[in-house]
C-alpha cells in the first residue's frame, strides 16, 4: 500500500512528512490526554472543537491531512485508512464529551470503542511514520536515486529469488562517469552535482520499471535488472549509454557533454554477491581503459571453468587478466 508512494515522493519531501506528522500527532496526543483526563475526572469540557460533529477539521492533525490529501503525488490508501479512522475517532470523542457535558452516565462500550479507535489510528500513522523516516534513509539527497544500502537490500533479494528458484537471473551493471574529476576541477562542483543529478536522471528513465539503479558511491552507479539475461542486459545498458552520451547538460557554459563507462555482469549462483559486484567492477575498470564511454561485457557462465574465482576471493589482478580473457567489449 505505501510504496507507490516512493516512485512520487522524493527525500526531502519524506523528510518533511516524517516532521508534520511528529508534530501532528503529538498535538493529537493532547486532545485525546484532555478527553481522558475528563472523562476519568467526570470534567465537562464546554469547547466547540470537542463536541462538533465535524471536530476532525478543528484539529491540526485534520487540516494537515485534509492539506496532505488535497495533492496528487501524496494519493495513496493509506491517507484515506487514516483519514476515516481520525474521523471515526473524533465522533466517537465528541460523542462522549456531549454525553458528559448532559451530564449522563459514561457508555462503557461507546468509551471501549473510542479506545479502539485510538489504537487503530495510532497504528496506521505509526506505520506511516515509519515507513517515512525509513524512507529518508534510503534515498541519496543530490541524486535522488536509492542509495548503497538500499539497493544491497534489492540485491540480497535477487539472491535470494535465484537461491529459491533455479534459472532464475539477474544482470547487475556498475556505471562510473567519465574524467569526472577534471569535469568538478574545470567547471566547479556545483555543476559537478548537477552531473550527478543529470545522469541518475537519464539513467532512471531508460530502465524498466521493475529495474532498479542506485548510487552506489561518489560517481558510481550500480544497475540491478531482474530477469535478464546478460545478452538483454548488455543491449539494454547499451542503449543507456548512448542515451547518456547524447544528452548533453545544459550549462551557463553552454551544452556539456557528459558520458560513463559501464561493466555488465550476472548475479552468480556460485559465487556471493560481492564476487559479482567485483567482477562488474573489473569490467567497468576495462571499459576505462580501453578508452571510456564504452561498455564491457563478462558472462560468468564462461568463467565457470574458474571456479576458484568464486570460491575464494579472487584478488582484483587474478579477475582482470581472466576478464580480459572472457570480456565482450560492445
Ligand atoms: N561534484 C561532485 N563530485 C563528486 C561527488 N562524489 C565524488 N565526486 C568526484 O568524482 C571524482 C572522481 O574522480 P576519479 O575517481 O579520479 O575519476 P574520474 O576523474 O571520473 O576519471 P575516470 O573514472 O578514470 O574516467 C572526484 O573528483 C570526486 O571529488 C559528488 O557528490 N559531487
Amino acid at each position: 500500500m505505501l510504496e507507490s508512494l516512493l516512485e512520487r515522493i522524493d527525500h526531502e519531501e519524506f523528510i518533511l512528512l516524517s516532521e508534520d506528522i511528529k508534530s501532528s500527532l503529538a498535538e493529537h496526543h493532547i486532545w485525546l490526554q484532555r478527553i481522558n483526563l475528563a472523562i476519568a475526572t467526570r470534567t465537562p469540557i464546554k469547547e466547540h472543537s470537542f463536541i462538533a460533529e465535524d471536530g476532525h477539521r478543528h484539529c491540526h492533525f485534520g487540516l494537515w491531512l485534509a492539506n496532505i490529501m488535497a495533492e496528487e503525488e501524496f494519493d495513496s490508501p493509506i491517507f484515506d485508512q487514516i483519514n476515516q479512522l481520525h474521523v471515526k475517532l473524533h465522533l466517537k470523542g465528541s460523542e462522549l464529551i456531549y454525553s458528559l457535558d448532559l451530564g449522563h452516565p459514561l457508555d462503557e462500550s461507546l468509551y471501549a470503542s473510542f479506545l479502539d479507535t485510538q489504537r487503530q489510528f495510532f497504528n496506521a500513522v505509526l506505520e506511516l511514520l515509519e515507513f517515512s523516516v525509513i524512507s529518508t534513509h534510503q534515498f541519496d539527497p543530490t541524486t535522488k536515486l536509492m542509495n548503497r544500502r538500499s539497493i544491497h537490500s534489492i540485491l540480497a533479494h535477487e539472491k535470494q529469488r535465484m537461491e529459491k528458484t533455479k534459472d532464475t537471473v539477474c544482470a547487475i551493471a556498475m556505471a562510473d562517469i567519465d574524467r569526472f574529476k577534471a569535469f568538478n576541477d574545470r567547471y566547479g562542483h556545483d555543476l559537478g552535482d548537477k552531473v550527478l543529478e543529470h545522469v541518475a536522471s537519464v539513467f532512471n528513465s531508460a530502465i524498466r520499471r521493475y529495474d532498479s539503479v542506485a548510487r552506489f558511491g561518489g560517481e558510481e552507479f550500480l544497475f540491478v535488472l531482474p530477469d535478464m539475461t546478460i545478452k538483454d542486459a548488455t543491449n539494454t545498458i547499451e542503449r543507456v549509454r548512448k542515451k547518456l552520451s547524447t544528452s548533453p547538460i545544459e550549462s551557463e557554459f553552454g551544452p556539456l557533454a557528459v558520458t560513463a563507462s559501464f561493466g555488465i555482469t550476472q548475479l552468480c549462483p556460485h559465487c556471493n554477491t560481492e564476487g559479482s559486484l567485483k567482477r562488474a567492477d573489473v569490467a567497468l575498470y576495462e571499459a576505462k581503459a580501453r578508452g571510456r564511454n564504452l561498455c564491457v561485457s563478462v558472462d560468468a557462465s564462461k568463467l565457470l571453468q574458474h571456479r576458484e574465482l568464486c570460491s575464494v576471493d579472487p584478488s582484483e589482478e587474478q579477475l582482470q587478466e581472466i576478464i580480459q580473457k572472457y570480456c565482450e567489449v560492445i
